[in-house]
């Protein structure tokens, strides 16, 4: 497998994902509202707000596990299949990754359930995760660290042609995060177009894009270049502000 894009097929079926006055109400509370944008096929676009302003919430919608209540998504302009948890050629990692009971090498090969055994792929799995000599060890002994590298692997090994990932540093040490963005850069050169929800400078300065949420709202959807570094450095993290000649697009 070279990785490049899982499948074209998938790559084609998926991009470019464009919301169109999308919104998701929960209860009586609309979580996202009027969003319109689109996003294109590569690279990496972090998604940023403050605390509740969304940013899951989207990624959730865009992988499937959640519907818009209003407003259309579309993948290469079309809709989305109604069956199904979770849209295909896409694969989404979480803060927390829970790990099935059995070995790392069992966590992994749930990756492949109705494609057959593949130990090459699996071996390259575990070297990939950097857990090459512990394939029989319990998963549920691997640290935080270990478990999100893990879990990218697992990502990579079902040849995604887009990977959301929501947070996935958001509780490990400097060490393990340098760790998680090198693979994550990985996975984005061979192809795969990443999205990611951080409030983490470091994360936002992989991104080629970067789209702002707040009170469920698109705030503006442009190149990191164009966000303030000055502010970037100053202020609470998840509260990133566009300089004044960050032109804020829809599509990037
Ligand atoms: N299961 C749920 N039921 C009802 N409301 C929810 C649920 N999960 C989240 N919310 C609400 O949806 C809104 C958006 O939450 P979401 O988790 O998408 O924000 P976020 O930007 O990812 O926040 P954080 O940075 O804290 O992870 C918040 O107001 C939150 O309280």
């Amino acid at each position: 497998m070279n990785g490049s894009c899982g499948a074209d097929v998938a790559c084609a079926a998926l991009f470019p994902i464009s919301l169109q006055g999308v919104g998701l109400r929960r209860g009586t509370n609309w979580v996202l509202r009027g969003l319109d944008l689109q996003i294109a096929r590569g690279g990496i676009t972090a998604v940023v707000g403050p605390n509740g302003s969304g940013k899951t919430s989207l990624l959730r919608l865009i992988h499937g596990l959640e519907r818009p209540t209003c407003g259309r998504l579309l993948f290469a302009g079309q809709e989305p299949p109604l069956e199904g948890m979770a849209y295909p050629g896409q694969a989404m990692v979480f803060a927390h990754t829970p790990m099935l009971r059995g070995t790392v090498t069992d966590n992994l090969r749930l990756a492949l359930t109705g494609r057959g055994s593949d130990p090459g792929l699996i071996e390259a799995a575990l070297i990939r995760a950097g857990l090459h000599s512990r394939g029989r060890q319990s998963a549920a002994s691997l640290s935080s660290g270990q478990r999100q590298r893990l879990a990218l692997a697992r990502a990579w090994m079902m040849q995604p042609a887009l990977l959301l990932l929501d947070e996935p540093c958001s509780h490990l040490d400097p060490q393990a995060s340098v760790a998680i963005l090198q693979d994550v850069q990985e996975l984005a050169a061979l192809g795969i177009t990443v999205v990611l929800s951080t409030h983490r400078p470091e994360e936002i300065a992989l991104a080629q894009r970067v789209l702002r949420l707040d009170h469920g709202q698109l705030q503006t959807f442009c190149a990191p270049q164009s966000l303030n570094p000055q502010r970037l450095g100053a202020i609470p993290p998840g509260d990133y502000a566009c300089s004044r000649d960050c032109i804020c697009h829809s599509s990037v």
